[in-house]
């Protein structure tokens, strides 16, 4: 392998929760149509991109993870990142030349956004280390190109998506909300989800539900009066194929949670609490459930700039 400079450039990027996900019945795309309420919460993966001669890409993966398989070479989003920067970016359709770390600390396949993050943290230091500079929008239009999900990993913050969930808006959100998440080993697959949601409501509206009381209860600052506001259409499908979710929803909330909601298209599920400490009290009582139980707070900013990493020694 070439021997890459010692300068990095590191992105950290944040998970994600729906606080509201309406979903209508599916468009002629096969997409759905969604009215979606996104929050980014203070679990991160960190991606490095490191000047070289070739291009590689490694993975480290956080210990709660548990074994958790990642696509491999030329199949992971941070590879298709990287190809379709150099496709629209360099006049002379470059090559990718790069080495490239993701340490992940955001479950795999958990409803929370973690391969829409790192591809939001690709798409921001390799526009830098190849000093492209991308336009904002036009990012966000490449970020829309690979997935759903991967605008609002670059905004952050609070967000409202509409269309298959790429039409981003930030909303003035000036809470600090307190989170317990509880990951799972399992993963659950999105297309499975949504597939799932179709047989179990084959007359569903084709306008998804309205995210507006959710942004009202958000404006209100009382988490009691956001707990009521949650709710996520495809919890129902993520439930009917994981019924153990149901049961650890119910327990999370006996344990004292405001509320307890299937993360995305799951198999996570977050139970929101009334402040930091009852967080922590609500996720010692799961920890003799699960296995891994985490706290977190929201919102937290999108794929942002944090450091310069010296390339590791052998
Ligand atoms: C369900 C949500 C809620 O935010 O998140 P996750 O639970 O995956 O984190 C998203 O809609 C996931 O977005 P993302 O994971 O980016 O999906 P994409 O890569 O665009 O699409 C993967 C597949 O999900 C289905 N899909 C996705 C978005 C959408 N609005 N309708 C869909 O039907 C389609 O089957 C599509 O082929
Ligand atoms: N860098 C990556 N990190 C995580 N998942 C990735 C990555 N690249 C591709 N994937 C794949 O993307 C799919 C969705 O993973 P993820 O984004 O973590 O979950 P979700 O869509 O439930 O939020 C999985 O099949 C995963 O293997």
């Amino acid at each position: 392998m070439t021997h890459p400079s010692r300068q990095g450039i590191t992105v950290r990027a944040a998970a994600k929760i729906n606080l509201h996900l309406g979903v209508g019945a599916p468009r002629e795309d096969g997409f759905h149509p969604l009215d979606t309420v996104y929050q980014a919460v203070s679990l991160y993966d960190d991606l490095t991109a490191y000047a070289a001669d070739d291009w590689s890409l490694s993975t480290t993966v956080a210990d709660h993870l548990g074994a958790v398989e990642l696509p491999g070479p030329g199949d992971n989003v941070v590879d298709q990142v990287a190809a379709l920067l150099c496709a629209t970016g360099c006049a002379d359709g470059c090559t990718p030349r790069a080495h490239v770390e993701v340490s992940k600390t955001i479950p795999v396949a958990g409803g929370m956004a973690g391969g829409s993050a790192d591809a939001a943290a690709a798409l921001v230091a390799l526009d830098r280390l190849w000093d492209l500079q991308t336009p904002d929008e036009q990012l966000l239009a490449l970020a829309a190109q690979l997935g759903s999900d991967i605008p609002f990993s670059l905004v952050g913050g609070t967000a409202r998506g509409l269309g298959r969930g790429e039409v981003v808006t930030p909303i003035d959100d000036t809470g600090n909300w307190s989170w317990v998440v509880v990951p799972d080993a399992g993963g659950l697959s999105t297309p499975a989800v949504y597939r799932h949601y179709d047989v179990l409501f084959p007359d569903a509206s084709p306008e998804p539900a309205s995210a507006q009381p959710l942004l009202t209860a958000l404006t209100s600052g009382d988490p009691f009066a956001l707990a009521a506001a949650l709710h996520n259409d495809l919890e129902a499908a993520a439930v009917d194929l994981r019924p153990d979710l149901g049961e650890l929803l119910a327990r999370g909330e006996m344990e004292g949670a405001l509320r307890g909601l299937v993360s995305g298209s799951g198999p996570t599920c977050v139970f929101l609490c009334d402040s930091a400490e009852a967080a922590r009290d609500v996720a010692s009582s799961l920890s003799s459930v699960r296995p891994v139980v985490l706290t977190a707070h929201g919102p937290v900013s999108g794929a942002h700039v944090v450091d310069t990493s010296p390339f590791p020694e052998n």
